[in-house]
């Protein structure tokens, strides 16, 4: 975590590797680079949050390259697959019972959005991750796609919180 008159006076170059973990959209980071220095971290949050409103089907996609199946703890070294596998953290993988119905609702979400199902795990069990998409499995396509980009959204913040503090 570095503190934000830090990251106010960053090279842009640094700016953008600092944010690029906190999701796969380049053109977010780039406009939150822009948009410095910041005056508070709410300033930063706010900037943060109103460009993250745009975001649509497109943005969702391709974010999603970046964020592993609940269940599945990304390997690699990448900021980001550290990350995540710190956000599933609560998802006790030695419960095969859990795993198992998670692995099961993955496959039904994807067969039925034709995308991997996203859900900001922080702060959630297993269990609770497992009845949300049991929840939102009965989404329309239209909510479903505005329920998966506000967990985008708060996956995002969260991570922007975690690298930049006072
Ligand atoms: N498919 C997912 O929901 N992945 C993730 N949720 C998080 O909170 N971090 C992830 O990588």
């Amino acid at each position: 975590m570095i503190a934000l008159s830090h990251f106010n006076q960053l090279e842009p170059d640094a700016a953008m590797a600092l944010l690029q973990p906190c999701v796969a959209l380049p053109g977010w980071t780039a406009a939150l680079v822009a948009a410095r220095p910041f005056a508070s971290l709410a300033a930063l949050r706010h900037t943060a949050q109103a460009l993250a409103e745009s975001w649509g089907s497109a943005e969702l996609e391709q974010a999603l390259s970046a964020h592993p199946r609940i269940g599945e703890k990304p390997a690699g070294q990448q900021t980001h697959a550290a990350l995540s596998r710190q956000e599933q953290s609560a998802v006790n993988a030695d419960d095969m019972q859990l795993a198992e119905a998670l692995r099961m609702g993955n496959l039904r979400y994807e067969a039925r959005f034709g995308r991997v199902f996203l859900i900001r795990a922080k702060g959630r069990s297993g269990e609770e991750i497992l009845h949300a998409l049991e929840q939102r499995l009965a989404n329309s396509v239209t909510e479903e796609m505005a329920v998966a980009l506000e967990q985008l959204r708060e996956i995002t913040l969260l991570r922007l919180a975690g690298a930049i503090g006072e």
